[in-house]
């Protein structure tokens, strides 16, 4: 993937599609200190795993083996990264190209995609955290949130000249993701301990699907700002793609530990559903996004999530004695409440659901 060839323009400004003047890091976007990323706290020592998929089509048998990797994977770090996963790689180029022009437009043009209204299906967002006492600070990063499906409703809303180079580009993308997104789920299920189709029924007919295209420019101190603030993912799965420039960083243990960019790769977390459905087993970790001085970033995040209507809780069979239910069941819809109601301020929403240690759904 090369991004060469805009690197320099980027360089020269950025323009929040909602400002009137090129991005400079003024105090709106400068975090409380117990907010920074600390960089030099950032440990290499650690790193998520890297899991091979191609042993699966080689051999069929060894799919037991690849599920229990990614089961391991699942309950240690809640992230790991994928290769050989037979998404073809100028699909991605194309999905990555298209990101990159969409930012690459003028604000004025990316400004009526522009939006603070959180139940607004398809929009351009600016995120920020909600300081005690009132007080907004800017994330350093603009994200473009659409549905997934159907993607018609998405493109009538882009710049004309523009629309039809994301929408092919899209469309590509998201049926080569929505097959990984089943091979992923059927390995999760597998690892488990259930039928391999269980998790893929278990979210529903009409799943929430959701994309983020993310674009985070350079920024001339990233020690007191975050492309996007630590946060879970509150869908089942994520699918992410990030450009040759790395910045994501993951918790494990109190500790950040930074996600290299592989060529060719995908990064898959799990979501705060599938933690609740594992019963706590598989982890829904806390991730965000540093920036840097002299590269903008892209990446494109692909949220598989529940039909709204599906009940989630804790998965029967892995329930027992030793393993009491942690969650109560609740709708989809229902957590979708409390993540809007809590939007921009504490993101503590699968912690509502929670039982009291030993008490019966
Ligand atoms: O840009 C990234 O690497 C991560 C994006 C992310 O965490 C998200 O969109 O939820
Ligand atoms: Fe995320």
């Amino acid at each position: 993937m090369n991004f060469n060839l805009n690197f320099f323009k980027k360089m020269k400004s950025f323009q929040l599609a909602n400002e009137s003047s090129p991005l400079s890091l003024t105090p709106q976007f400068i975090l409380p200190e117990h907010k920074r990323p600390h960089l030099s706290e950032v440990t290499s020592l650690d790193s998520i795993p890297i899991i091979d998929l191609s042993y699966i089509d080689e051999n069929p048998c060894s799919s037991l083996e690849v599920a229990h990797k990614i089961s391991k994977a699942c309950e240690e770090f809640g992230f790991f990264q994928i290769v050989n996963h037979g998404v073809p790689e100028q699909i991605c180029n194309k999905m990555m190209k298209a990101i990159d022009d969409l930012f690459e437009l003028p604000a004025e043009q990316r400004d009526i995609l522009f939006s603070t209204d959180h139940a607004k299906n398809i929009k351009l967002v600016n995120y920020y955290l909600q300081v005690e006492g009132g007080e907004k600070v800017k994330m350093w990063s603009e994200c473009f949130s659409h549905p997934w499906y159907p993607i018609h409703d998405v493109i009538q809303l882009l710049p004309e000249n523009f629309g039809a180079q994301y929408r092919e580009a899209f469309t590509e993308y998201a049926k080569e993701i929505d097959a990984l997104v089943r091979r992923l789920l059927s390995l999760l299920s597998i690892g488990l301990g259930l039928e391999d189709d269980y998790l893929l029924k278990k979210l529903g007919e009409q799943p929430r699907l959701r994309a983020q295209a993310n674009f985070y420019p350079p920024c001339p101190d990233p020690e007191l700002t975050l492309g996007l603030l630590d946060h879970t993912d509150s869908n089942a799965l994520t699918v992410l793609l990030q450009s040759q420039v790395s910045g994501l960083q993951v918790n494990k243990d109190g500790k950040w530990i930074s996600v290299p960019s592989i060529p060719n790769a995908f990064v898959i977390n799990l979501a705060d559903q599938i933690q609740v459905l594992s019963n706590g087993r598989y982890k829904s970790v806390n991730h965000r996004v540093v920036t840097n001085k002299a590269r903008s970033r892209v990446s494109m995040a692909m949220f598989y999530g529940p039909n709204p209507d599906t009940i989630i809780g804790p998965i029967q069979e892995l329930i027992d004695e030793e393993h009491p239910p942690r969650y109560r069941n609740y709708r989809f819809s229902e957590f979708l409440e409390e993540f809007f109601n809590q939007q921009g301020t504490r993101r503590m929403i699968k912690e509502v659901f929670e039982l009291p240690f030993n008490q019966a759904v």
